[in-house]
């Protein structure tokens, strides 16, 4: 099936087939994987692609192996209609070439099995990530995602694949698996594209009401005070910043929240390794990440992610 100029594909098969085509015409094919609910977040890993590769594929999947039994995989939003809408509005000059939107059996024909239990077991090898950040708080996520991430890359066999720096812990995750799996693929990561109150773009957002997606800028207010402390401790000269520092300018923002937000975690992480630190290195800078709880407007939770990377050159 096609819209306008957008091959729907459906099938590994049909993927390989399309993907062979272009390698029989010599061209570069440019990957941007999601779940979908697409946004300006989304459309600004799109753009890129479409810059920088002869075809672009998109690929729409909710992949049920990264979310645990109690997380949201029910809920998450499905919009594939209002996709493929914006993925053929969006951008003009250049149309996205495939969109690949497999059914789950396509993508795992022998079924899952989550071993929620086993994840400090995973296979990639990613300092820190199973004791801190999301691979503490979403035990199924990070073998989910390598799983899902792999069986894409073998799928779409892309020149480049895009991802968003507003889930950093996987971006590392990512950058390890293909350079320890040998896969021939450049991974680029994105800097996270935000509302006008400073909140991150995220599918999820669409659970939150108006009032709620206001508030939520706190999030974001929060890490860019530890941004403003650790540029002025670079300017006055000095070497090192205490985290309880960091963490401190953070809470004092955080404190202003509704009392009903359950703040899930404030990580102050190298910037490479993810490891914790308990100072930070001024010459080396930091990845400062949170996770806040949130109120949904149908009486849900919604998980709200963000990060801000603390860097020498800033
Ligand atoms: N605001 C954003 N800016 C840049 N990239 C983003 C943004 N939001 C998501 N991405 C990237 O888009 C890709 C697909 O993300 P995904 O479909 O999970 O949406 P999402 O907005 O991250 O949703 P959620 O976190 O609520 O699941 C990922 O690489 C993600 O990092
Ligand atoms: C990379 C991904 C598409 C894997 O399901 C997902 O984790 C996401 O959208 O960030
Ligand atoms: N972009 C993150 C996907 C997830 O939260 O499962």
């Amino acid at each position: 099936m096609s819209t306008r100029s957008t091959t729907i594909i459906r099938t590994v098969l049909q993927m390989r087939q399309w993907r062979r085509q272009c390698l029989l015409q010599n061209k570069t094919v440019g990957f941007v994987p999601t779940m979908g609910a697409l946004h300006m977040g989304h459309c600004h890993l799109v753009k890129n692609s479409l810059a920088e590769n002869d075809k672009t594929v998109v690929s729409i999947f909710v992949n049920p192996s990264q979310f645990a039994p109690h997380e949201d995989l029910d809920a998450y939003p499905r919009t594939l209609d209002r996709d493929l809408k914006m993925l053929e509005t969006m951008f003009p000059e250049k149309q996205v070439d495939a969109v690949y939107v497999p059914e789950t059996r396509e993508m795992y024909p022998s079924g899952i099995v989550l071993e929620v239990e086993d994840q400090k077991g995973a296979f990639v090898n990613v300092k820190g990530c199973s004791e801190g950040l999301e691979g503490a708080h979403r035990p199924a996520f990070f073998r989910g995602v390598a799983t899902v991430v792999t069986k894409l890359l073998n799928v779409v066999l892309p020149e480049r694949v895009y991802f968003g720096q507003k889930d950093a812990q996987q971006c590392v995750v990512v950058k390890n698996l293909v350079r320890d799996l040998l896969i021939d693929t450049e991974v680029k990561v994105l800097e996270t594209h935000r509302e006008a109150n400073g909140l991150a773009m995220l599918s999820r957002n669409e659970y939150l009401s108006p009032e709620v997606k206001d508030q939520a800028a706190l999030i974001y207010k929060g890490l860019c005070a530890a941004k403003e402390l650790y540029i002025t401790q670079l300017e006055s000269g000095a070497g090192a910043v205490p985290s309880k520092d960091i963490l401190d300018s953070i809470k004092t923002i955080y404190s202003t929240m509704p009392s009903l937000w359950e703040v899930e975690y404030v990580a102050v992480s190298h910037p490479d390794t993810l490891e914790d630190l308990d100072s930070v290195d001024l010459a080396v800078g930091a990845l400062i990440s949170t996770a806040v709880r949130v109120p949904r407007g149908d009486s849900g939770v919604a998980r709200l992610i963000d990060n801000v990377q603390l860097s020498p050159k800033i």
